[in-house]
Parts: structure tokens; C-alpha cells; sequence
């Protein structure tokens, strides 16, 4: 992926929150890149940073804690969202209905303000330097980057009929009469799967069971027609049955509307089924990103190489055992120094994980691990380190 593909790109990104016993660095250092209209898939171990990365996006952030330090940069550089823009007006006139990636076939237009929203100077908007209680902020939240989370019945109110709930949404951004809005509403639900859209309007959340209830969420979501969904565990509180049809109807919606999906989970066998790309966090940071077939048959950080040994693996053979990571994610509070996995990892070198923080290296065009193992310079000056002090040592 090119810098002009990144539809988001996040630079350094920190989010702390500030508590009496100390402060906890929730994020601490991410960089991740979002190409357009990919499944970006957000894994890692409970308590890593990814829903609060995901928060730190669209500046919902709940106080004590805020973004201290890094970018969050919005909108293609270099004119990849204008060129979007510009193809998906091809593709309107094109017979074959737009690809998945790249461009999207939008009936309404759905990149114009990104478009508008891109016009800066810089071609991006850098969200974290926006005022999180702001309009511009709140004009793109909603609006160019749609978020659906966990609890779909803690998402929509129980006081107000889904109908109610979907025509608000809509026409906060949408200069709609409430007979369109409601109109459009029920195009939504016929589009995420739900049978009788009309009786639907006229419930009430608690009436309807949590895989509705979460597709609804994901109609509400979709009604901006957004540049990127977040999908923050969306399938945790469903059940199975439940999830795998939510997941195909996302991946369904992805396709149709070529939107990019940051999806957050814990279960890689929906990775496998739907990333282009995989971004693993551990403690606050990134330590691997990658296209997903990279991911899964070349990792390289001795964190993703642990969390694939975890889960059953196609070929592996039945009777080779998983292996459970040892010791557990430390508190933030409780940062190992170095690399925050030295204490869990097979690899690790003593004097040299425990002491440095490992640098990011690239390792190719969409691929890069923060880990001390590919970065020959600081291997080498290591081993002359040992070297010598074994020599003085022996003298
Ligand atoms: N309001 C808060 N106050 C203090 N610490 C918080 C708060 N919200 C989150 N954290 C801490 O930030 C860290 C990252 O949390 P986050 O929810 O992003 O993890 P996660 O990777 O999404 O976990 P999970 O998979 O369980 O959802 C955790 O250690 C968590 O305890």
C-alpha cells in the first residue's frame, strides 16, 4: 500500500488516562495505516489499546483520559480520496457494479465529504488535533466514520422506538423531512437483512433480540454511507449463529459499498475469513502490521507468532498441542521497560528487550514488526557489548 491508498493513517498516537494512582498509557505509541475500502483487522490480547484506539479516532475518549501526543491523519494524501471520488462516478456509469477496494458505488454520493473534508492545504484533516466536543469533529463523526460496538441493546435507547432512534440519526446529518428520513429508514433495515422493516421501525429495542438489535445499529451506521466503519467487537454479545451472519453481512455491505472496515476482535478465525490486513497490538502499541496471508504464514514478532500458536490452525495436525501465551498482559500501570513483551517471550534477549525499545521496522511495502530481532544495527552492537564484557571479564 502506497501513502496515497491510506485512507487513515495514525502517527505516534498516544492516549493516556490520568488516574490517582498513576497514569495509565492505554495507547502508547501506535502507528497504523487504514487503506481505502480494506478490512483492516485490529487483534490482540484484552486490555491492549485497540477499542481506545479506535475511541481516540472519532474523539470519544471518556474523560480522565485524552490524546496527548501524535496524529491521526484523515482523508487520502496526495488525492486518493478525490481520485475515488472521480472513479466511483466512472463506476456509476460503468455497467459492472463496483469492485471490492478502491472505489465504491455509492447511489448518494457518499464520498463528497470526504472530498470536502480533504480540500485542506495537506490534502488530510489530522483528527486528533480537532476539538473533540466541535463541530468539525462532529461533522465527521457519524458522517465519514461510522462506529458500531459491542452492547447493541446499551447502544440504542430503550426509551424511544427504533424508529424514533433511526430518523434522528439520519437527519443529524441529513437534510431530510421525517417522512424521508423514516422512508430511508426503511430502506436500511430491508438492506441489513431484517424481514418486515416496517414492524421493526415500530419497535422498541428491548422487543427485538441483540442480532436485530445489532442490525440495526449497523443500518444506523451505514445511513451516512460512510468512507470507514468501525467495528469495535460487534459480534461478542451475539451468539454464534448470530455472529456468523452479522460478520457476512458486513463483509456483504463492505463489498457492496466498498467502504474500509477497522474491524476489532479477539477471534482469528473471522480474521482469517475476512482481513485483507492485520494490525496486532500489545500493551499499547503496534508490533506487527501486515497483509493478512503474511500475517498468518510469515509472522515475524514473537507476539503474533504466540497468538497464532493459540488457536487451531488448518494443517497443523490434530495432535500437535496449542500453546497458551504465559504470564498475562501487565496492567499499564505496570509497563515492563523495553519492549513490553520481553517477559512473556520465547525470544527475547536478555540485556537488550529488557533495556531498548524496540524500533519499527519496515519490511516491506505493507509490512513492519516493532522488535529488536530485524534490526541488524542494534543486534550487532549488542553482540559487541557481550563480546567485550566477557573480555574484560576474563582479563
Ligand atoms: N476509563 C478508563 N480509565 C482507566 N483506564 C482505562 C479506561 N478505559 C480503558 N482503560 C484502560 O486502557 C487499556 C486499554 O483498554 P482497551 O479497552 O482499549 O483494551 P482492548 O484491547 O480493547 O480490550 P478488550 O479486548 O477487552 O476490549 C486497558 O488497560 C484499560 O484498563
Amino acid at each position: 500500500m502506497s501513502q496515497s491508498d491510506a485512507l487513515l493513517t495514525i502517527e505516534g498516537l498516544k492516549t493516556h488516562f490520568f488516574l490517582d494512582e498513576g497514569v495509565v498509557r492505554a495507547v502508547d505509541g501506535v502507528d497504523l495505516r487504514l487503506p481505502l475500502g480494506k478490512t483492516v483487522c485490529v487483534v490482540g490480547e484484552s486490555g491492549c489499546g485497540k477499542s481506545i484506539t479506535a475511541r481516540s479516532i472519532l474523539g470519544l475518549v471518556e474523560s480522565p483520559g485524552r490524546v496527548v501526543e501524535g496524529h491521526i491523519w484523515w482523508g487520502a494524501g496526495n488525492g486518493a480520496v478525490k481520485d475515488a471520488v472521480a472513479n466511483d462516478a466512472v463506476a456509476k456509469e460503468a455497467p459492472e457494479p463496483a469492485r471490492r477496494g478502491g472505489t465504491r458505488k455509492s447511489p448518494r454520493g457518499g464520498h463528497r465529504r470526504v472530498q470536502e473534508a480533504a480540500s485542506e492545504p495537506s490534502g488530510r484533516i489530522d483528527l486528533a488535533g480537532l476539538d473533540v466536543r466541535g463541530e468539525r469533529l462532529r461533522g465527521i463523526r457519524g458522517n465519514e466514520i461510522s462506529m458500531v460496538f459491542q452492547e447493541p441493546m446499551a447502544s440504542l435507547s430503550p426509551m424511544y422506538t427504533v424508529a424514533n432512534q433511526m430518523t434522528e440519526a439520519i437527519r443529524v446529518h441529513q437534510p431530510m423531512s421525517k417522512e424521508e428520513a423514516y422512508q430511508r429508514g426503511i430502506e436500511l433495515l430491508s438492506r441489513v437483512g431484517i424481514p418486515r422493516p416496517e414492524q421493526t421501525m415500530e419497535a422498541y429495542p428491548f422487543q427485538l433480540s441483540g442480532g436485530m438489535c445489532q442490525r440495526v445499529m449497523i443500518a444506523i451506521a451505514l445511513s451516512c454511507e460512510p468512507s470507514l466503519l468501525i467495528a469495535d467487537e460487534p459480534t461478542t454479545a451475539l451468539d454464534v449463529t448470530t455472529q456468523a451472519r452479522i460478520i457476512d453481512l458486513l463483509v456483504d455491505l463492505q463489498a457492496d459499498t466498498g467502504m474500509a472496515m477497522m474491524f476489532i476482535t479477539h477471534d482469528l478465525g473471522v480474521v482469517a475469513e475476512i482481513a485483507d490486513e492485520v494490525v496486532v497490538m500489545y500493551l499499547g502499541t503496534v508490533v506487527e502490521q501486515g497483509a493478512v496471508d503474511d500475517i498468518f504464514h510469515d509472522p515475524k514478532h514473537p507476539y503474533t507468532k504466540a497468538l497464532l500458536d493459540s488457536i487451531p490452525m488448518p494443517g497443523r495436525g490434530v495432535r500437535q498441542p496449542l500453546r497458551s501465551i504465559r504470564g498475562q498482559v501487565p496492567h499499564p500501570l505496570d509497563r515492563p521497560a523495553g519492549c513490553p513483551f520481553h517477559p512473556r517471550c520465547d525470544e527475547a534477549i536478555s540485556g537488550l528487550c529488557d533495556s531498548v525499545p524496540p524500533p519499527r521496522v519496515v519490511l516491506g511495502e505493507d509490512r513492519n514488526a516493532r522488535c529488536v530481532l530485524y534490526e541488524p544495527n542494534l543486534l550487532d552492537e549488542h553482540a559487541r557489548r557481550q563480546a567485550g564484557s566477557a573480555g574484560e571479564g576474563q582479563a
